[in-house]
């Protein structure tokens, strides 16, 4: 996998998201996520759709459940030609291990979610109870996502190095969290600028709003690309 920039299509609709993407060049090769706001109100024709107009797709649906249900609804995302599927690595070593066996024989990579990056060591102490250090936190589910078969871990940006420690350095990093200097943080707690990121060795990184919520999202798309190959 060469380090995709991954658009988050956070939209409320789909007429708002297709005027999107019609900004960008048709010959531009976008690997976009599609979250749980679109793919609850659009399901599984709109991934087939933007699957059949060339995209990558990374399906972020943050599964988390008994492992017998998560096995049974990977083996059926399998069938569906996604390069990416997210499951939350706190669901257990049993539920990844599940999550995998579901993908079995499909090119999707399973990556599980450690903390959110809408969570600081704040948040985790106090509203979780987790009375870890959010680093040692982050590092325990990724190297049990990794045992468990993980084919990479969803991070902040400044947790790669650490992770990579504990796991492979062929582990995959995706980072959400990912700020310009110039952009608004919102509800992100653990940020990294585009070049952060990349200097601390993610393997993609994935940002929304401030591509998807601008007047000229291509050219916002431009300038992180620009400063991520670098
Ligand atoms: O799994 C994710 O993609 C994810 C995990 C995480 O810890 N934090 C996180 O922000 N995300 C997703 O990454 C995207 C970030 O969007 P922006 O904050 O708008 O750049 C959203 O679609 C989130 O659902």
């Amino acid at each position: 996998m060469n380090k995709p920039v991954i658009v988050a299509l956070d939209f409320a609709d789909d007429f708002e998201c297709i005027n999107f993407l019609n900004q960008f060049p048709k010959d531009e090769k976008l690997f976009l996520k599609i979250g749980l706001e679109m793919f609850c109100q659009f399901g599984y024709p709109f991934v087939r759709n933007l699957r059949e107009r060339g995209y990558n797709i990374f399906l972020d649906l943050k599964l988390h459940d008994i492992p017998n249900t998560v096995r049974r609804t990977c083996e059926m995302i399998a069938k569906w030609d996604v390069q990416m599927l997210t499951v939350h690595a706190s669901g257990g070593a049993e539920m990844i291990e599940a999550a995998k066996a579901g993908l079995d024989g499909s090119q999707t990579k399973l990556l599980a979610v450690t903390q959110l990056t809408s969570l600081g060591q704040n948040e985790l102490a106090n509203e979780l109870q987790v009375p870890l250090k959010s680093q040692d936190y982050v590092t325990h589910l990724a190297k049990l996502a990794f045992d468990n078969g993980a084919d990479g871990v969803i991070s902040s940006a400044l947790e790669v190095p650490m992770i990579k420690d504990v796991t492979s350095p062929d582990f995959l990093c995706v980072a959400p969290g990912i700020r310009p200097k110039s952009a608004q943080v919102g509800d992100q707690k653990r940020v990294a600028t585009p070049a952060q990121a990349k200097e601390l060795g993610s393997d993609a990184i994935v940002v929304g709003r401030p591509i998807t919520q601008v007047s000229d999202g291509h050219l916002a798309y431009v300038n992180i690309c620009k400063e991520w190959n670098k």
